[in-house]
């Protein structure tokens, strides 16, 4: 049975689905080394932000095959040495997104009203009504940075409000702006007219520091900050300086640059800046959520089944998953083939996407047939994770083109390799019911499914081949279980492609080359 690791507090109903096909360790309190030790046992590791899986503790994971955050935020997790790995890499983008867009309101909301100094006088026996006066989001500007999920619930309920919305996200459309109630503009038009700030966008080296001294500078004094998305786009120690001199009026920060928050100088500035210890997604219908989007992800890729939220495997979001699914098994079938029969160091893939399949959305059939090109040579080392790095590193040039003019199916895939000992080529096609069907081989129309055994011949069309064959596979006892004939012109050459019911024992291959008219023979295992 598979082992997970859950190295921080997930809700139990994730636990739950995981026990399923595992056996699972819940294990919140581990030192880094502690983990290194550890990891090598365990086929899937689940975390939160709590977790740092470092390079080291990933080159520990021998046999981790995946890592499951239960949250949005990666940035914990070092992607590409799981990548090169080979270890999927798994988030829940929406399980939370409502908790985090609420807390960043309710925050704008105490933060305008002091309602957590408010509170925490009145505890201490206290009726101070003058200190506590605050001001009125109603009819202010808010400036939303990053107009993604949580971005765009924040500018719905900011709307709702009576808010006047700015948005600064150079990748998003002025008319998705306009749609959410946001007028786009740039970062230095939102710093000098909003009246609250708002962070929705990821930490990247591009927004690391984004919000420094010289764009508070910028700010109104009457400006307040809210920061419940990453820490370190802020640069804590020039907000504190700036709220303590008055240069804005406060700041709301749920995220830090190294947490937990140790010594800073934002516990120093009193009332104006308000802090929470990282509880943007703590809510008991956000953990649910997360924990089951995430559990599930693991268990499927446990089970060898693909994950809907990987972040590491190139253009397989959720929806693209569901429209390509049948065709994944069809590109890995045809790469397997072709890589078998091309046999040697294949240099050259060419791959057409043909029909439906001809979008820009179909990236991932190109990784799966390169995953199954590569498995010859790397076995279970290559999955989709890694299938276009290794492809890469090995020097095989990809060449794509996608062709939407639909022929004899729906949508068919072509595959040609290109390698020191030649070229050889296959197609396949979808069939109504997602059976899998290959139509041609070298140039050869066939109608055959893909079988475990395959035998494949090239020869020439002319009486008694057929029996030949037969009559020598008999006496090495393989039993044939299906055999089709493909030619172009009567008599002239052709292929022929059997499927076996066993392997074909070593040797025989030299024996079918030696039938007269078989000029070369090709034994598959898919
Ligand atoms: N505090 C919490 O507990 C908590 C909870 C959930 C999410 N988060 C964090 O909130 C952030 C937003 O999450 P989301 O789900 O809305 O993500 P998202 O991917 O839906 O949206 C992020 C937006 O940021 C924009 N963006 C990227 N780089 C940018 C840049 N340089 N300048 C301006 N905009 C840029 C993107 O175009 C996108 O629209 C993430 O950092 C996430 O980790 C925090
Ligand atoms: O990126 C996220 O999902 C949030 O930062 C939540 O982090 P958490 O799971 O540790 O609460």
């Amino acid at each position: 049975m598979s082992k997970v690791l859950v190295s921080d507090p997930i809700d139990q109903a994730g636990i739950d689905i995981l026990s399923q096909v595992a056996t699972v360790d819940v294990k919140t309190t581990l030192k880094p080394d502690e983990l290194v030790n550890i990891i090598g046992e365990y086929d899937a590791l689940m975390i939160r932000s709590g977790t740092r899986v470092t390079k080291e503790i990933i080159e520990a994971g021998t046999n981790l095959k995946i890592i499951g955050r239960a949250g949005v935020g990666v940035d914990n997790v070092d992607v590409p040495a799981a990548t090169r790995q080979g270890i999927v890499v798994v988030n829940s983008p929406e399980g939370n997104t409502i908790a985090a867009a609420e807390h960043a309101l309710a925050m704008m909301l105490s933060l305008s009203r002091h309602i957590p100094d408010a509170n925490a006088s009145v505890k201490r026996g206290e009726w101070d009504r003058k200190t506590f006066v605050g001001a009125e989001v109603y009819k202010k500007t808010l400036g939303i940075v990053g107009l993604g999920k949580i971005g765009s619930h924040v500018a719905a309920v900011a709307r709702a409000m009576g808010m006047k919305l700015l948005a600064y996200d150079p990748f998003i459309s002025t008319e998705r702006a306009e749609q959410i109630g946001c007028q786009l503009v740039d970062m230095d038009v939102l710093a000098q007219q909003a009246d609250y700030i708002t962070l929705h966008i990821p930490k990247t080296p591009e927004t690391t520091h984004l919000i420094n001294a010289e764009l508070l500078a910028k700010m109104k004094p009457t400006t307040r900050i809210i920061n419940c998305a990453r820490g370190g786009i802020i640069d804590e120690a020039a907000l504190a300086s700036a709220v303590k001199e008055g240069k804005i009026a406060g700041a709301a920060l749920d995220v830090f640059e190294s947490e937990p928050l140790a010594e800073s100088t934002l516990r120093e500035v009193g009332k104006d800046i308000i802090l929470t210890p990282h509880l943007g997604a703590s809510t008991t219908e956000a953990q649910v959520n997360v924990a089951i989007d995430v559990a599930e992800q693991i268990r499927d890729v446990l089970l060898g089944l693909p994950a809907r939220s990987a972040v590491n495997i190139p253009g397989l979001g959720p929806d693209v998953l569901e429209e390509l699914k049948p065709y994944m098994q069809l590109a890995e079938t045809l790469g397997r083939l072709v890589g078998q029969l091309a046999g040697g160091r294949v240099e050259l893939l060419n791959i057409r996407l043909q029909g439906e399949i001809a979008t820009n959305k179909s990236q991932p059939l190109v990784v799966a047939a390169l995953k199954g090109l590569l498995h010859q040579a790397l076995r279970e080392r290559v999955n989709y994770v890694n299938a276009s790095i290794e492809a890469k590193e090995r020097g095989i040039r990809v060449i794509e083109t996608r062709d939407a003019a639909v022929r004899d199916y729906a949508g068919s895939l072509h595959l040609e390799a290109t390698g020191n000992l030649g070229t050889h080529s296959v197609t396949g096609a979808l069939l109504g019911d997602g059976e899998i069907r290959l139509t041609n081989m070298d140039g050869f129309p066939i109608n055959v499914p893909p079988s475990q055994h395959m035998l494949f011949t090239l020869h020439r069309d002319m009486p008694g081949i057929i029996g030949k064959l037969g009559s020598l596979l008999g006496s090495f006892n393989v039993n044939i279980a299906s055999m089709q004939v493909g030619r172009k012109i009567v008599r002239g050459d052709a292929v022929m492609a059997l499927s076996l019911d066993d392997p074909l024992p070593d040797g025989i291959l030299s024996e079918i080359t030696k039938v007269p008219g078989i000029r070369d023979a090709y034994t598959v295992n898919l």
